[in-house]
């Protein structure tokens, strides 16, 4: 990927899929948001091509097969101007369930985000947390089969921390495969099984995800190097 000729990152080739659930790391302006979007199909890549399976085809109206299918959440997400309700609502028009079923789900994802007391509030009240417990429940609704959280916890409280914790646990127990990008190791990191780290302009995958541990020890020895040196 580049950007007016200066390289982003280069990569030979990624999978992700169904059931993966891959913690995305990298320093401010490695690419992670634009990996993401080139994985949600709302950018493509300068070089080379993203090849999509298992998705229905797309219809003559559509620009990519991916777009709706996996899903790129910015960490200030887009919402509709209308109500709590609308924005649920309106992702709730998506399924091509049964009414009784997509009523169970509505329910279900209200209770999960603890929207309740703000179903009738305009969207564009709502904090930087409440926005963020709604765009995910609304994700949540849409049962996309990829989603991209671009640092879904940062600037949140913890009570809000651990009710977005919840529903990510939730969309990985469906099955939801998660791409999720953070700066922080925390209880976030702890639900992922793999690893991408873009550094020096590549992407390096690992199916072992740092903990706090194992981040502590690698600055202790950088720290130990720096002393001796
Ligand atoms: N459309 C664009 N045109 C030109 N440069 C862009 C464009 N989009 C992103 N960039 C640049 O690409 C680099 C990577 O941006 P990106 O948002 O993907 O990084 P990031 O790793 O998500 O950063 P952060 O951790 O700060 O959110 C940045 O230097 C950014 O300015």
């Amino acid at each position: 990927m580049k950007f007016k000729q200066i390289t982003l990152f280069n990569v030979e080739k990624l999978t992700f899929k169904q059931g993966d659930v891959i913690y995305l790391q990298g320093d401010n302006g490695s690419g992670k948001s634009t990996l993401m979007k080139i994985l949600a199909g709302l950018i493509t890549p300068s070089e080379g091509q993203i090849i999509s399976q298992g998705f229905a085809p797309k219809s003559w109206w559509q620009p990519d097969s991916l777009l709706g299918k996996a899903v790129y959440l910015h960490q200030h997400p887009y919402l509709f101007e209308g109500s709590v309700k609308y924005n649920l609502t309106y992702a709730l028009n998506q399924l091509k369930t049964p009414a009784s079923e997509r009523n169970e789900r509505m329910h279900q994802a209200i209770n999960m985000a603890q929207l309740e007391d703000l179903l009738n509030h305009n969207a564009s009240d709502l904090s930087g947390g409440e926005r963020q417990r709604l765009a995910i429940a609304r994700a949540w609704i849409i049962q996309p089969k990829l989603l991209m959280l671009d640092e879904p916890i940062s600037n949140m409280d913890k009570q809000s921390q651990r009710l977005v914790l919840a529903m990510i646990n939730q969309l990985k127990l469906d099955g939801t495969g998660l791409l999720i990008s953070s700066h922080q190791i925390c209880g976030l990191t702890a639900l992922c099984q793999q690893h991408w780290h873009i550094k020096q302009r590549t992407i390096h995958t690992s199916m072992h995800v740092p903990t706090a541990e194992t981040v502590h020890q690698t600055n202790t020895t950088e720290l130990h190097y720096g002393t001796t040196d």
